[in-house]
């Protein structure tokens, strides 16, 4: 936060000066009114009309400062609220794969929603008044001093004894808005998984227990802001029956002077002025600390997301894979018990084509993440060009590899955007790939061609759509390792064949397919098949040399082709 702050100093100082004119302002208008009163009493006509004007034009001039000062301090606010924002953002930007995984999507969500608004009104905006009340508070304190010492040095006895509302509250408040942070975060976590569920929801007619679900996280949510709030009411009470006691006792002990003769009416009304002026801010001061207390833990989760910094992964060598990626005696395990793979060697060559098969859950997926640099924590060792992983630019690392999922990510843009990704390319270019990925077997078919819109996630158009239009989307690139994990699964079988055929004949390309599909044909263009079991590689060898002997893929091989027959 300091150093956005610092960002803004300009407009941080010019709002704290005109807070500082306009709070002295403030508290001048008890030195008129004492003037005022004693004018009166005295029945100088000539006088009065003369300190009449004056206050007029004072009024005029301390609304414009007034109003000078409130669109500096909205204009903070928003600078303030816009750079935070931007800190979260590149903060979850800079995150790998690995550490962004760790953390629910909603999360994120909730940092930039609910929390940003949180820190919104309970740090930015009771800082800024109590800059300004603080301001007023010292002015009031510093005229009091100077009008009667006595009820000075009383009102500053009053104060230690309110400073014990942010004592007593603090810590409490504390604790609630971060359950009520995390409460929120809850809540946009349902909501959001409600809006992805949608069709499961109205498919399987789930949408009461949803409710129900819903109805919950909201009441959670509800009750947690509520209990901030009887919190924060308890602390705001006991302020204002601790301020309005000072104004009292003030007051009394003003009358008493007055009795006894040491001032006069005017003094009298003029300590009664700036009596609100130093109790008011007080007030105010005392509600606010507390709200800037609570906040605290907010505050650390957006500073934890936006401060975040990369430990795993952070080489800095420039990544070759002219020959080979190479792991060895790779172990893994996601929650550092079960192990998912287990002494893995293998080797990818520079150009040549593998396709790792296996039952589901065996580890293939993990085994791509792993080669790819998207987990740090595991066993043994992965080379590219014999350049061990880890002291890889893992930034540039991306740029050499292309992942196809079965669930691919469109952006609501247009087909052509979809495959570009912002970048520009030739004409060739694009033709090259919108026959090799087979998107020119539908373009025809949309509305407007390349630049029809996929709509939100590619919800505009098919499943094995998406697929082709990510295969044309990672081939543009000319990245020269692509990984398709189950990235065709979702095509037709006769364009699914025609596509990884296409692929198998790309001379400049090294291709790792993950693949459910045991079509002979297609099977023996790989070079080399790498065939999994309980997170381990059984076997590996051209297609024909693994069917000629009884093997552990063999059973396999064959048992999905059954199951595909009584499909
Ligand atoms: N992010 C994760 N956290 C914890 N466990 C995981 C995670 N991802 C996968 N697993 C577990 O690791 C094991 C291997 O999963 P993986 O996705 O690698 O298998 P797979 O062979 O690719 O499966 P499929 O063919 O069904 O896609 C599974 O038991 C799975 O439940």
């Amino acid at each position: 936060m300091g150093s956005i702050l610092k960002q803004n100093k300009l407009l941080l100082l010019i709002t704290i000066v005109l807070s500082i004119i306009s709070s002295i302002a403030y508290v001048y208008i008890s030195i008129i009114l004492k003037n005022v009163t004693d004018i009166a009493l005295s029945g100088d006509l000539s006088a009065f009309k003369i300190v009449v004007i004056k206050s007029v034009l004072y009024l005029i001039i301390l609304g414009l400062i007034s109003y000078i000062y409130s669109i500096c301090s909205k204009r903070l606010v928003c600078n303030i609220v816009q750079a935070l924002r931007k800190k979260v953002f590149d903060g979850i930007l800079r995150r790998n794969k690995e550490d962004f995984a760790r953390v629910n999507t909603a999360d994120y969500i909730s940092a930039f929603t609910n929390d940003i608004k949180l820190i919104e009104e309970g740090w930015i905006l009771p800082l800024l008044t109590l800059l300004q009340n603080a301001v007023i508070f010292i002015g009031a304190l510093v005229v009091l001093f100077i009008i009667s010492p006595i009820i000075a040095l009383f009102l500053i006895g009053c104060f230690v004894l309110m400073l014990i509302v942010p004592a007593i509250f603090g810590k409490g408040l504390q604790d609630r808005q971060d359950r009520l942070s995390k409460q929120l975060s809850i809540l946009t976590t349902k909501i959001k998984d409600v809006l992805s569920g949608y069709e499961v929801i109205k498919s399987y007619n789930i949408g009461r227990h949803i409710q129900t679900q819903f109805n919950d996280k909201n009441n959670e949510a509800v009750t947690a802001r509520f209990r901030a709030d009887k919190l924060m009411a308890a602390s705001e009470s006991l302020s204002e029956i601790l301020a309005y006691l000072t104004l009292f006792s003030g007051f009394f002990i003003g009358a008493y002077l007055i009795i006894v003769g040491k001032i006069s009416a005017g003094t009298l009304l003029a300590l009664i002025q700036l009596s609100s002026s130093f109790v008011n801010p007080l007030m105010i001061i005392m509600q606010s600390l507390p709200h800037i207390q609570g906040v605290k833990p907010v505050l650390k989760r957006l500073d934890d997301f936006s401060n975040y910094e990369v430990t795993s992964f952070i080489g800095t060598h420039e990544p070759s894979f002219e020959k080979y990626i190479k792991a060895e005696n790779i172990s893994f395990s996601y929650n550092g018990d079960q192990k998912v793979l287990v002494d893995i060697n293998l080797t990818i060559k520079r150009n040549k084509k593998y396709a790792i098969v296996g039952h589901s859950g065996c580890g293939k997926s993990t085994l791509i993440k792993l080669l790819t640099g998207c987990y740090s924590g595991f066993q043994g060792s992965i080379t590219y060009d014999g350049t061990n992983i880890c002291e890889l630019d893992t930034e540039k690392l991306n740029k050499m590899i292309a992942v196809i999922h079965q669930n691919v990510y469109m952006f609501d843009d247009s087909i052509k955007e979809n495959i570009y990704l912002y970048e520009s390319f030739s004409q060739n270019e694009l033709e090259h790939v919108l026959e090799v990925s087979g998107v020119n077997k539908f373009i025809n078919l949309t509305p407007n061609g390349l630049e029809s819109s996929v709509g939100e996630n590619g919800s505009n158009i098919s499943g094995g759509q998406r697929q082709r239009i990510a295969i044309a989307r990672a081939l543009i690139q000319n990245k020269p390792f692509l990984i398709l994990d189950e990235g065709t699964a979702a095509i037709d079988m006769q364009n699914a064949y025609d596509i990884e055929n296409r692929l198998l004949k790309l001379k400049d390309l090294t291709l790792l397919t993950i693949t459910h599909n045991m079509n002979n044909d297609i099977l023996r263009m790989y070079d080399e098949i790498i065939y999994m079991e309980n997170g381990k590689i059984v076997e590996t060898g051209r297609l024909d040399e693994l069917l000629s002997h009884d093997s552990s893929f063999q059973r396999f091989f064959y048992l999905v082709k059954e199951e595909t027959v009584a499909l």
